[in-house]
């Protein structure tokens, strides 16, 4: 019975990072073996729909109490399913739970498989997944992995040569989406048009033990978090490389650090190197990681790391930093955006009969409804792993309600990060992202800034879309005004914040969203760019901005309500 309590206790605990699988690898404390466990996740997750149907209408949540929704999935999976029955000895009261009914839910499957219309158990299982790639239209089978290459260590071409030798590559990125059960498991790889040095490949592939990972050569790495490097240092080449110094102010666990010392590689005519990327995190543990992670790119020639360092209170007037010419801030944010980054399989979780409304209470309900009160009504299929995002580290631990007062205090402390940024003597360039897709953390930030006293006084504006990198210039989902609607994601009248900018700043932002044909999580990015540096005489104003990193709450100019 172990077994189904560990398969539990993985698929409710908080994530810890890493793949679904290396987590079932390393968690401790399993009494079955991580093949075991996975193997059951991952069959059961091919038949929930079925299973949640044939649970409902043999009505054994209600009879048996003791039986969780999920692990009631899981151990009706292995009575119907596994040739060796569930993996408990025949006394076990649970495994009695479910054997009780044994009749009624032999035929409850069969009812399911003639509803649709399948003859074998075979066609069932495939009708099954179709059902499934229907009910995510299509986009749950899209989120490839994504690797760019590093070419501090290696080029494109040559890791088509080697590491990707047995793919064969595709047009679109849909073709990566196997087309059934797809037992061949295909190689296939798709070459992204929007960021230079990044392929996609099927979610599966693992490169894990791969030398060209191990090496640094490639590294795993989502789309939408190239955007920020890219966006800054742009198609550069030999013969415009970028000259002054950066900043990564925001930078663990080094992912764009690392693109960003990629990129420089490339830019430059010869070998030779130097200092040029300050990175450093406030965190001293994680700060570790991003030193490792530079380490293994190759950078260590190009970065300095600065562990622990808060980036606020770098002084932008220290000579060290007078040559610093772009800063990318990737602050904390609500993470909201985040998706299916460790692939935990959602289950569709059966409702027992006794916790669903009665008639008398349906018409309650109903009633509140009509009162204008929906979201009682609207209460989604349950599912294990409810979210789609996974909380990370390196952001809040996303929910899915949202909390305006702790999305103001990050919009508060994201503002005031990249007004931090827009005080350095030297800098021409700023990007801002996050991986939350709220408009408060993102278009309200940029037009709140746009409207700060550092902007006005130094003209900071955006980087226009004409004058972007030639792949982002191409991205086609771009800033909003409003919140979008997450029913039907349109901007929705509803939305609480309206950002403040012009149609041509609007488009000048730049947008990721989850659940669609791009195969990315909610992501967004804006550049800043200064056009000439003759304001110097009116940025003498430093004591006065010293000021304003002191107040916290800043003024909230940014947008109206
Ligand atoms: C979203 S993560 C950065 C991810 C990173 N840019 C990457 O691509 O790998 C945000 C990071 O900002 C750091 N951070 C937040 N506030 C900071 C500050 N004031 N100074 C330096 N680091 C900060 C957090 O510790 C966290 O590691």
């Amino acid at each position: 019975m172990s077994l189904y309590f560990d398969a539990v206790n993985i698929l409710t605990e908080p994530s810890s990072g890493g793949s679904f699988k290396s987590r079932i690898y390393s968690a401790r404390n399993l009494r079955a073996t991580p093949p075991q466990i996975y193997a059951l996740i991952i069959e059961a997750s091919k038949w929930d729909r079925v299973l949640a149907e044939v649970i409902e209408r043999a009505d054994i949540l209600t009879w048996e109490r003791k039986l969780s929704p999920l692990l009631a999935l899981l151990l009706v999976h292995d009575h119907l399913l596994s040739k060796k029955g569930i993996a408990a000895p025949a006394t076990h009261p649970l495994r009695q739970a479910v054997e009780r009914h044994k009749v009624r839910l032999k035929a409850e499957f069969t009812k399911a498989r003639v509803r649709r219309g399948c003859a074998t158990v075979e066609q069932l299982k495939a009708a099954l997944l179709r059902e499934k790639r229907q009910a995510h239209g299509g986009s749950h089978f899209i989120y490839p992995r994504w690797v760019r290459i590093n070419n501090i260590r290696s080029t494109l071409d040559e890791q088509l040569r080697t590491t990707f030798s047995s793919y064969e590559c595709v047009e679109t990125l849909a073709e990566l989406a196997p087309e059934d059960d797809d037992p061949k498991k295909r190689k296939l790889l798709y070459i992204d048009p929007h960021i230079p040095d990044l392929v996609a490949v099927p979610f599966g592939a693992d490169f894990t033990s791969s030398p060209a990972y191990k090496n640094g050569e490639i590294i795993l790495q989502d789309k939408a978090s190239c955007f920020p490097a890219y966006l800054l240092l742009g198609d550069r080449g030999p013969q415009d490389a970028w000259e002054g110094d950066l900043v990564d102010g925001c930078a663990a666990p080094g992912n764009k650090t690392t693109h960003m010392a990629s990129l420089l590689a490339k830019q430059r005519k010869q070998k030779k190197t130097r200092k040029q990327i300050f990175s450093m995190d406030a965190s001293r543990v994680r700060s570790k990681t991003l030193q490792k992670m530079v380490s293994l790119a190759g950078a260590d020639p190009t970065v300095t790391v600065l562990q622990g360092q808060d980036f606020l209170a770098l002084d932008p007037m220290d000579s060290q930093f007078e040559n610093v010419s772009g800063l990318l801030l990737d602050p904390s944010c609500s993470g909201s955006g985040i998706v299916g980054r460790d692939d935990v399989p959602q289950l569709t979780l059966p409702v027992s009969k006794a916790s669903q409304p009665s008639k008398s209470q349906s018409k309650k309900r109903k009633r509140r409804v009509d009162d204008g009160d929906e979201a009682e009504e609207q209460q989604p299929k349950a599912t294990a792993a409810a979210s789609t995002a996974s909380p990370s580290d390196e952001n809040d631990i996303p929910t899915d309600a949202v909390d305006h007062e702790r999305l103001t205090k990050l919009s508060n402390l994201q503002a005031r990060i990249v007004e931090h940024a827009m005080k350095f003597s030297s800098a021409t360039h700023v990007t801002y992202s996050t991986c939350s897709i709220h408009l408060i953390e993102n278009e309200a930030v940029v037009a709140r800034l746009l409207s700060s006293e550092v902007a006005q006084q130094r003209s900071w504006r955006l980087l226009r879309r004409d004058e972007q990198p030639e792949g982002l210039r191409k991205w086609k989902y771009r800033g909003i005004r409003r919140d979008r609607d997450a029913e039907t994601d349109v901007e929705s009248d509803e939305s609480a914040v309206v950002a403040n900018l012009s149609d041509e700043d609007l488009e000048a932002c730049l947008r990721c969203w989850s659940g669609d044909a791009e195969g990315l999580g909610g992501f967004f990015v804006a550049g800043f760019v200064r056009d000439s540096l003759s304001h110097t005489a009116r940025e003498a104003a430093s004591p006065q901005d010293d000021q304003e990193d002191n107040n916290d709450e800043g003024e909230w100019e940014g947008f109206s309500d």
